[in-house]
């Protein structure tokens, strides 16, 4: 019989759990999700997205599934996949919203259920990697996703900094609130680390470099990699929107529907990030093959 200390059953067949946190928002950390969602999806995983930014939510967007609802099945909600093949899923708040610009401003337990209902009733089904895009900080929302994965044994946390100082001192309070929930830190990915050139490959460091790998040194934790500014990552989210509304219009006129033809998972592979991010999903993949939930 389950008991209140058994993992959720919604979590049973996840092999990884792999949450990524910043100490600052706006520092990238949706983009790192989903960059590592398309490159473990890419290495033949298969990838669910949970998205516990309630007040933010940007993976719906970042993935082009802006228009898409979540449908309720007897066994629970049903993420949302992002193509035919079923490798990747997504389950944001901003699937639940009525309207896109409708702002969520709740309270601290009305957010812990919210948090307590994604992971306990999710039909995620069988996945190799569950990752958790979490809010900037260490807010109300972090303390609920801590409690419902005590007895989940999640692998550890990623964690994205720019950078400047400033952006680097704020993980060091990420760094300390993994030590007392007793999350890993899997590594430290340095984001926005100089402007990739468009027309050379050129990459200009027009901020400081070096602050993550520092701290990473400096806490005896994994460095991962530098991510630069990348225009053309930018460029590649808003194609991909522009083909997810142009295909929620036809949808709604009832005209034939046969996908917008834009694939993520095939176009990022063009991106100049593809390859880097390649190397820091390796580096997650072998610091966790041998954890078993
Ligand atoms: N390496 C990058 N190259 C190009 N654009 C980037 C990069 N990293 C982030 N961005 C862009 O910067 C903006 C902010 O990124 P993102 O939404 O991922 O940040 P965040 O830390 O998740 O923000 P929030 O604080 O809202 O949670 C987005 O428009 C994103 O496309
Ligand atoms: S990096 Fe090179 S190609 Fe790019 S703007 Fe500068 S000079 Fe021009």
């Amino acid at each position: 019989m389950a008991t209140a200390n058994d993992p959720p059953s919604s979590l049973s067949k996840i092999r990884h759990i792999v949450l990524v946190l910043s100490g600052k928002g706006g520092v990238g950390k949706s983009s790192i999700t989903t960059q590592l969602a398309l490159s473990l999806v890419q290495q033949g995983h298969s990838v669910g997205v949970l998205d516990i930014d309630l007040t933010g939510p940007s993976l719906p967007r970042m993935f082009g599934l802006e228009s898409k609802k979540i449908h309720q099945s007897s066994k629970g909600w049903v993420p949302v996949y992002t193509d035919a093949s079923k490798r990747l899923c997504v389950m944001s708040i901003g699937f639940l919203l009525k309207d896109r610009g409708d702002s969520v401003v709740w309270r601290g337990p009305k957010k812990s259920a919210m948090i307590r209902q994604f992971v306990r009733d999710v039909v995620w089904g069988e996945l190799d990697y569950l990752l958790i895009d979490t809010p900037p900080g260490t807010s109300d929302e972090h303390i609920s996703i801590a409690e419902q994965l005590r007895d989940a044994k999640p692998d550890g946390a990623v964690l994205v900094t720019t950078p400047q100082a400033v952006a680097t001192a704020d993980v060091r309070k990420e760094l300390s609130f993994c030590r007392k929930v007793g999350f890993e830190v899997l590594g430290v990915v340095e984001n926005m680390s100089g402007f990739l050139c468009p027309h050379c490959a050129e990459c200009s460091h027009i901020f400081s470099k070096g602050g993550g790998e520092d701290l990473a040194k400096q806490y005896d934790v994994p460095y991962l990699g530098a991510v630069p500014i990348d225009p053309q990552f930018v460029l590649l989210i808003e194609e991909q929107h522009a083909a997810a509304a142009a295909e929620a219009t036809r949808d709604h006129e009832g005209t034939a529907r046969n996908g917008s033809g834009f694939s993520l998972i095939e176009m990022y592979k063009t991106c100049k990030l593809c390859p880097i991010f390649a190397k820091i999903a390796e580096q997650i993949v072998e610091s966790t093959k041998d954890k078993i939930r």
